[in-house]
């Protein structure tokens, strides 16, 4: 049948408690309430398939870790199973001694008996008794008048009272007594106070403080709006007798969704327990949820005496023992309530969380509280135990800041605003045309791709070997350098797998860099944008940099390319970037080959010559040696008519500096024998071993700061004149176990009377001190050091 037009015609309204006074709207809320978990009992009732003892006792042990104080076990007389988990929790001491156990009857003897049966021995239980009130139950269900009602209910309140007393005597066990007009919403409210007047004389035994008798009201069946159960509560509050001898708990329903409302409200208006279940359990749309209500008052600033600290582990229990999932945007717990996929949302979530930083810096000063305000989050789900992992997620809805948001947290990188708007677009270009989420991995790989960061497998076309930065003198002939304007750029870029040597001018590192590529690869670009911060702390921190590169000569082009560098050294850092850049935005465009040409008027420098050898031999020379080599090329070309082969040179190079990668030079004045250096204190090393001089081998010693003024040294006392360390550098070559080490060494020979003459050494080695000694000993063999006979 379909929905009616008229309603009112099929469904009565509830009647409003005439409560003109009513005080509760005015109460200040965060009151923490006696929890009382009827997980085990109304949660378990309303299951298809009923909890097992392994399952209830599995359960009953993560309500005894939340904390929670008083819990309905079980209705002992439904089943053995119920019975007998209630004799386990006994028997096995399951019970911690300030936890008070809760058994539910109904009022008739031979379920009262069993249920009393059930808690023999325990230290302490509350009976929970019940019959419902309302009309329709008392003239449909029990077909009883009103005295009827009320005579039910004393009788087995005096049979209660008759075997506690009992089995007090005759096991210790400690009592309390609940009792609960059920249906107590769909009562009169005078009769419901009635009905408890009469239990509560009865039992005759109400105090104060522990003593105290628990009436609970149920919204057994939610009929009302929450203002409705805030009502019926003040006036019970109002009108029962003895109110400091009786615990008003309230238990409510959520038939119209609005329990956790009605629990509050109910609060207010005087309730001092809660009956619930973990996540809302229950009959029909399920109990209270005693999770939410204890994190809404943990979100006000107020302890709920419940310990959700490992949320997960809870949702985990209760699904695995209800065998009911949570809903993904259930309060406090779901999977997806502290996720944003929206873009403003995600935007004002990062915002939060910056502004939060600085916030919480001042507060830590200052000494103050550092309050949790973030957008979107009214909690920190690390309170939770959880991870921000999830907060942010990115599909077609999400904008630049969410996605920048976990840039941020999986690579440390704070883009730039520009920066985040251009790669926000890379990433919706994918999420839209596949239509789905993006992972982080999605976006931190798509990050890596787009800006060739992070390791060899996101190498771009062009990347960074090694630099040098010096200062470019002015032109003033007492300028030092030091304060000149001016930097250099030199340094080694694998360009296509195909190592290039580069050289440019300008005012810092990047301009020269930018120099060098027009220079060499004919690539023009100009910076529009350059943010660095430091990412990590201490001795691992590290620069990043960001550039935006536009075509030379065109500040306000459209198009334009983000690059993003990461180094131990600032200018490193930049260097990476511009290089990132670079990459993106030169696509696949061709780029000038490696030509070679050294003859008169010809187009090839020393940096030229330089790239062949780096290819060659993987040996990057240092800018004075390309300079020195290339004359040597420059004379051997003019003897060749201009024109020198790749292998004729290769074959120069070697031929000139001796080298053979790894050995020992073949024909030296100097060869050198087996060695070994020994520290002294600092720095001091000494070295003993033989040397050959002119084919005599000969055993030699000599002290110096290092190995190599050591070894030099070593051959001072067989040689005329003194030789000097005039420049040393060094680099790898190769890469893990087939690593090399090679160095460059120049050697500045004085002997009196005669012009000083300089030359360079090369050396290779697994050890560096070997490679650097080689080198030494391999410029001192180019030198003609005069021997002492
Ligand atoms: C709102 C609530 O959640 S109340 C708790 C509800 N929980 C449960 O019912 C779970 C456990 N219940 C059971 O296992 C069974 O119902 C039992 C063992 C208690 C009783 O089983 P049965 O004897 O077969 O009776 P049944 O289940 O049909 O109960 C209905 C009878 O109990 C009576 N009854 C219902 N509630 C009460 C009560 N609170 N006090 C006294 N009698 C009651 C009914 O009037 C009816 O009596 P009738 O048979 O004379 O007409
Ligand atoms: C037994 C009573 C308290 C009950 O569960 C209810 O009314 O919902």
């Amino acid at each position: 049948m379909p929905m009616l037009a008229d309603p009112s015609q099929k469904y009565k309204g509830y009647t409003p408690v005439d409560l003109p006074d009513r005080k509760w709207p005015a109460q200040k809320y965060g009151k923490v309430p006696i929890w009382l978990s009827t997980d085990l009992r109304d949660g378990n009732q309303a299951l298809a398939n009923p909890m097992t003892i392994e399952q209830k006792t599995t359960f009953f042990r993560q309500l005894v870790k939340v904390g929670v104080k008083e819990i309905e076990v079980a209705y002992p007389a439904a089943s053995d199973t119920d019975f007998q988990f209630v004799r386990g929790l006994i028997e096995n001491n399951e019970i911690p001694d300030d936890t008070w156990i809760q058994v539910l009857t109904p009022a008739r003897e031979d379920l009262i008996r069993r249920t009393i049966d059930s808690v023999a021995g325990a230290k302490q239980a509350i009976i929970h008794m019940y019959n419902a009130t309302s009309p329709t139950f008392r003239e449909v269900v029990f077909r009883n008048s009103k005295e009827e009602t009320v005579e039910l209910a004393i009788s087995h309140t005096k049979l209660v009272r008759q075997l506690t007393e009992e089995c007090t005597a005759k096991h210790g066990t400690k009592f309390r007594y609940e009792y609960s007009p059920e249906t107590f919403t769909q009562t009169e409210p005078n009769f419901a106070i009635e009905v408890c007047e009469a239990v509560k004389a009865t039992w005759g035994k109400a105090g104060p403080g522990e003593d105290r008798i628990v009436f609970n009201l149920p919204a057994t069946v939610e009929i009302a709006p929450p203002n409705h159960y805030a009502d019926l509560i003040e006036y019970f509050c109002r009108n029962i007798t003895e109110r400091d001898h009786v615990i008003v708990s309230l238990h409510p329903h959520n038939d119209r969704g609005c329990g956790i409302a009605a629990a509050e409200l109910g609060m207010l208006a005087g309730g001092d327990r809660i009956e619930g279940c973990l996540f809302g359990n229950g009959e029909r749309t399920g109990n209270v949820d005693i999770v939410a209500l204890a994190l809404n008052l943990y979100t006000q600033g107020v302890s709920p005496n419940l310990d959700f600290s490992d949320i997960q582990s809870v949702i985990d229990t209760v699904t695995q023992c209800t065998d009911l999932p949570i809903h993904p945007r259930y309060p406090w717990a779901g999977d997806l309530v502290y996720t944003a996929f929206s873009g403003s949302h995600q935007d004002a979530i990062k915002k939060g969380f910056e502004a939060q930083r600085i916030r919480h810096a001042t507060a830590a000063q200052e000494g103050t509280p550092q309050y949790w305000d973030i957008p979107y989050l009214p909690i920190d789900p690390a309170d939770l135990g959880q991870s921000y992992e999830a907060v942010i997620r990115v599909n077609s809805q999400s904008g630049k800041g969410g996605i920048a948001y976990l840039v941020k947290q999986h690579l440390q990188l704070d883009m730039p605003r520009k920066m985040q708007v251009a790669f926000y677009q890379v990433i919706q270009e994918v999420s839209d045309r596949e239509a789905r989420e993006m992972t982080v991995e999605d976006i931190t790989n798509a990050f890596r791709s787009t800006y060739h960061y992070g390791g060899s497998k996101f190498a771009g076309r062009l990347s960074l070997r090694n630099f040098k930065i010096s200062h470019e003198p002015g032109d003033d002939p007492n300028d030092s350098g030091d304060e000149a304007p001016g930097r250099r750029f030199d340094g080694t870029v694998s360009v296509d797998g195909v190592y290039r040597v580069v050289r440019g001018n300008g005012n810092g590192p990047l301009s020269s860099l930018l120099d060098a590529l027009k220079a060499h690869l004919d690539l023009d670009f100009a910076i529009r944008d350059y943010t660095e911060h430091t990412v990590g702390e201490g001795q691992d921190s590290k620069a990043a940099s960001y550039v935006e590169i536009v075509p030379a000569g065109d500040r306000k082009s459209a198009k334009s390319w983000w690059g993003v560098g990461l180094d131990s050294d600032i200018a490193g850092s930049g260097l990476r970037a511009l290089i990132s850049a670079v990459n993106s935005a030169i696509g696949d465009r061709t780029l000038p080959e490696l030509k070679l040409s050294v003859g008169f008027n010809a187009q090839s420098g020393a940096e030229d010559v330089a790239s062949l050898v780096v290819n060659a031999l993987g040996l990057e020379l240092p800018r004075r040696l390309q300079t020195s080599f290339f004359e040597v090329v420059q004379r051997a070309a003019r003897e060749s008519s201009g024109e020198i082969s790749y292998e004729a040179l290769t074959n120069l190079f070697k031929s000139t500096y001796r080298f053979q990668s790894g050995t020992d030079a073949p024909t030296a004045t100097f060869a050198l024998g087996p060695f070994k250096l020994k520290s002294g204190e600092g720095s001091k090393r000494t070295f003993v071993g033989e040397v050959v001089f002119n084919g005599q081998s000969k055993a030699v010693t000599g002290e110096g700061n290092g190995p190599l003024s050591s070894s030099l040294a070593s051959i001072h006392s067989s040689i005329e004149g003194v030789l000097t360390i005039r420049e040393y550098s060094e680099h790898s070559i190769g890469e893990g176990t087939e690593v090399l080490a090679a160095s460059y060494v120049e050697l500045l020979y004085e002997i009196p009377g005669q012009k000083k003459r300089s030359a360079w050494g090369i050396g290779t080695d697994t050890d560096i001190s070997a490679s650097g000694i080689k080198a030494v000993f391999n410029a001192a063999s180019s030198l003609d050091v005069v021997v002492k006979a």
